[in-house]
């Protein structure tokens, strides 16, 4: 399962310096590439494959100086992989710049449309299609707000996005609301993806609210256009997210911890040592240590460094990647019962390896605990979850998933479970019930 993009837009002083250091906080959304568009004049991109830290490394953002930016990561969904964002593209003489976090699910017929009409798209991302919608509905109406509202009416699946064009940045949640999306007040306004990025100028942080539109300009307008119902990827909290953001008013640190004690209340296991599998399993561990009484202990290390490490041909080289990037503490884990804690399984790839590894470290049984349930349907909203056939929990039950990664014993999180954990009633959960919102597929 593929991670999500990142968004920022800010009016404030030494605008594309600060969207730098927010592009790091929110590297966890997207790892491919990154990019910052600033208002001098006119639109100026500087965007580039890999890490935020190998496309700035510092003088080029001196080339970049405004005080209004947008910038992004990202984690591709939807055309080549050589795509960046912000994107640049135009609709009758207009340039817009572009960054989105999400996907479009009928981004291909109207793109057709769009063509017939005769736009000549320039890029093969759906982001594009946004850009294209707004100023076609921007030179028809002559409003900003009024031409937002035609593309929710038109534009349907995820998205939060930043528009900058005309020394104007407009920022929007999709009506449904599956993506977060920061605003916060200070020194200038600013807006991000998840709230811990925006912590570091300003704490006076609300939600941007689904529908919701913000115009900056010389002042600042918002409106909430439209309202259905809110469906925030319940996978925000499960995986996605920092677990020290807070999304629509949930923290996502505490959700995880909760689902680890549903999950010891639902599924309790006989064992010695309660052990996460790094790094985002680690707070529903906790949770599940304090509620089975199973002292937690950091039974598996991993190398954080690894990122994208070239990996040369060869089944050699494909184990040594694994044992790289994750090694067992032998002293935690030899000659005990364990209980091992992640927050999914998507391939099944991950836990079968360390099953292994516990078990050649020692361990005597290991007892396989998921912290929400399992996942049986593809993502059309941004996540790019693999097709149902590569899906381990998609046919058949769990039983076939224990024997697959050979487990002593599995247990998922129930999807009540996990919505209690959340608190909130508000989520999708498309991927693991396979009833998708009704909005996102309405067209
Ligand atoms: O079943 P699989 O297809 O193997 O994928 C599932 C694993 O992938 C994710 O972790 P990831 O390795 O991305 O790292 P993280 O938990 O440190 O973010 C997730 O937390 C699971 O551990
Ligand atoms: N992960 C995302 O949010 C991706 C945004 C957009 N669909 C792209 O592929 O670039
Ligand atoms: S289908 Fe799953 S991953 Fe996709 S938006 Fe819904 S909850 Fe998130
Ligand atoms: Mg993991």
């Amino acid at each position: 399962m593929r991670e999500k993009c990142g968004i920022f837009a800010a009016k404030t002083e030494n605008a594309s310096k600060k969207a730098y250091y927010a592009l790091i906080a929110l590297q966890h959304r997207g790892q491919e590439s990154a990019g910052i568009s600033v208002w001098r004049h006119k639109i100026r991109t500087l965007a580039g494959r890999g890490l935020v830290s190998e496309v700035f490394r510092g003088n080029e953002l001196s080339r970049l100086k405004s005080n209004m930016v947008i910038a992004h990561v990202r984690y591709s969904t939807s055309g080549s992989l050589n795509e960046t964002q912000p994107l640049e593209t135009s609709c009758h003489g207009k340039k817009i710049a572009v960054a989105h976090n999400g996907t479009l699910t009928n981004f291909l017929p109207l793109r057709r449309k769009y063509e017939k009409k005769g736009v000549k798209f320039r890029h093969s991302v759906d982001s594009e299609l946004l850009g294209i919608s707004f100023l076609w509905h921007l030179r028809e109406t002559g409003d900003e707000f009024e031409a937002m509202r035609e593309v929710f009416n038109e534009v349907k699946g995820a998205y939060s996005v930043a528009f900058l064009f005309d020394g104007k940045i407009l920022v929007a949640r999709d009506p449904v609301g599956f993506r977060p999306l920061s605003y916060g007040i200070g020194d200038g306004h600013y807006f991000a993806s998840e709230d811990s990025a925006l912590r570091l100028f300003v704490e006076d942080i609300r939600d941007v609210a689904p529908g919701e539109v913000f115009l900056i300009s010389d002042d600042v307008e918002n409106k909430v256009l439209v309202k259905e119902k809110h469906h925030h990827c319940v996978f925000e909290y499960i995986y996605f997210a920092r677990p020290d953001s807070v999304l629509d008013e949930v923290s996502v640190y505490s959700a995880r911890v909760k689902m680890g004690r549903e999950l010891a209340l639902e599924s309790p296991a006989n064992a010695e040592v309660v052990i996460p599998v790094p790094d985002s399993g680690r707070a529903a561990a906790l949770g599940f240590s304090q509620i089975s009484g199973i002292p937690y202990a950091e039974g598996l290390i991993k190398n954080r460094y690894i990122g994208r490490t070239f990996i040369m041909p060869g089944q050699f080289y494909r184990e040594l990647k694994v044992k790289l990037k994750l090694s067992p503490v032998r002293e935690i884990v030899s000659g005990k019962r364990v209980v091992l804690i992640d927050d999914s399984i998507v391939r099944g790839t991950t836990m079968r390896r360390i099953v292994a590894m516990l078990r050649k470290a020692g361990a005597k049984e290991v007892h396989v605990r998921i912290a929400s349930p399992p996942i049986r349907h593809p993502c059309y909203m941004g996540i790019d979850i693999p097709t149902r056939h590569e899906l381990i929990a998609a046919f058949g039950g769990v039983d076939r998933v224990k024997k697959a990664i050979n487990a002593d014993s599995l247990a998922y999180l129930s999807v009540n479970g996990l919505k209690k954990a959340v608190g909130k009633g508000e989520l999708c959960l498309a991927c693991l019930t396979g009833n998708y919102p009704e909005w996102a597929f309405h067209f």
